[in-house]
């Protein structure tokens, strides 16, 4: 069977991180979240993908190739405007060919492989959508079904209906395109699968849904990231056998560590924490739960990282202090940065208030930041921004900026 993967969006709500990647390509245990959905279908045998691409594709096209690397084989089509996920879904349809029946995965959510074995043990009917129960509904699509058979979907609504959401992931037979190019706009000006659904089930035709209790994370923000890091280390088992650890290392926990990557003397590290390749950490580093480094990331001496996220090709300088932040790639900071600490915040993301249970910071990819920088809890720096010395910032800091 193949699977289709929507991977042409930006994922506007994990911005400053999606102003250079999408969201599919944001690392969460130093693998993009499209990594760990096509490792689920592997682990479940679907080997043949279709990947939607539009927003930042090269990025996508680059890493991933043909599949090979990936023990798949990755076809890719272009939706050239993102206006929604049933017209995403109608892109790949010449590439599904003659396939009876096919798997369509959104691709921003981290799934477990039991996840995808609990949709195709529950087909049944022309479409099956694959349901979880969550306490917090709010943005999703929710489901409201009679036994087995969806009576309705109503998008991201306002008040409680239901705490079965849809999570995403479908199995559909080929007919599917046909409903979708009968399907109207919705009033967000989009095409929706979730439409398509609607108007199947209004006309008689069977849609059901089979419920997962199996791993599936939505990073909605980007301070979700952490939670999603979090659960995903926990799966790690320490690996030390690639790197070059010198005397008086203390390592406890599970904590991975890649090829070519030196931990000098006197650093503390305890697990869950993955640390990349070619990475340059300590002497006297302390890297505490649940910590993800990326390739190429040097922290100098007498730094403190707790419960981050440091993406490729980051430079900490000496005597930081990064806790519960994201940090994109190729940033640099000077010394004494430090990210405060913060729990239940009140963030202001577009005109939306949303609460951040636990954040430092935020930072986009391509900023520099000079030393003695204190970035108060719950503050975000985008993209390519140049902060100097001495600095505290108390506001969110726009891309580009230059703050003297
Ligand atoms: C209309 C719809 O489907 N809603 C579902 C979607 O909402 P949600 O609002 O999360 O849908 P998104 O717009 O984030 O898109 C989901 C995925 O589809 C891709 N994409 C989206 C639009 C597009 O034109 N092209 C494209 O490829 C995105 O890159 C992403 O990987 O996922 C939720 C689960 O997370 C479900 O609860 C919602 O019911």
């Amino acid at each position: 069977m193949k699977a289709v993967i929507l991977a042409a969006g930006e994922g506007k709500r994990c911005r400053p991180l999606t102003l250079t990647r999408s969201k599919v390509m944001l690392p969460v245990a130093n693998k993009p979240i499209l990594e760990h959905i096509i490792n689920a279908l592997v682990k479940n045998d679907i080997k043949e993908i279709i990947l939607v691409v539009g927003y930042k594709k090269e990025r996508i096209m680059d890493y991933f190739e043909d599949g090979i690397n990936f023990g798949v084989k990755i076809e890719y089509v272009e939706q050239k405007a993102q206006i929604g996920t049933a017209h995403a879904i109608l892109q790949a349809r010449n590439l599904i060919g003659n396939e009876e029946k096919f798997v369509v995965v959104n691709g921003d959510n981290i799934i477990g492989p039991d996840a995808i074995a609990d949709l195709i043990n529950g087909e049944e009917g022309d479409a099956t959508l694959l349901t979880c129960k969550k306490d917090n509904v709010s943005g999703y699509g929710v489901i409201v079904a009679k036994g087995k058979n969806v009576i309705e979907i109503i998008e991201k609504p306002k008040t409680l209906i239901s705490h079965l959401i849809n999570t995403g992931i479908y199995l559909f037979k080929k007919d599917i395109f046909e409903m979708i190019e009968r399907t109207a706009v919705s009033t967000t000006g989009e095409y929706a699968i979730t439409d398509t659904l609607q108007m199947m089930i209004d006309e008689g035709i069977p849609v059901t849904t089979a419920i997962t209790n199996a791993e599936w994370l939505d990073a909605a923000y980007s301070w979700n990231l952490l939670e999603a890091n979090t659960i995903i280390l926990g799966d790690f088992e320490t690996d030390l056998s690639k790197a070059k650890i010198e005397d008086c290392v203390s390592i406890k926990g599970s904590v991975s560590v890649g090829r070519n990557t030196t931990i000098r003397a006197g650093s503390y590290i305890v697990g869950p924490v993955v640390i990349g390749d070619n990475c340059d950490i300590g002497p006297n580093v302390v890297i505490l739960p649940s910590t993800s480094v990326g390739n190429n990331v040097s922290i100098a001496s007498f730094s403190y990282i707790k419960n981050s996220i440091l993406m490729n090709d980051t430079r900490v300088s000496t005597h930081s202090n990064i806790s519960n932040s994201v940090v994109g790639s190729n940033v640099t900071t000077g010394p004494n940065f430090i990210t405060e600490e913060g729990e239940e915040l009140h963030i202001i993301l577009g005109n939306e208030l949303h609460e951040a249970e636990k954040l430092g910071t935020v930072i986009g990819d391509d900023t520099d930041i000079g030393g003695n920088v204190l970035v108060r809890a719950g503050k975000m720096v985008s993209s390519n921004c140049r902060i100097s010395s001495g600095k505290t910032i108390s506001e969110d800091v726009p891309t580009n900026a230059l703050l003297k």
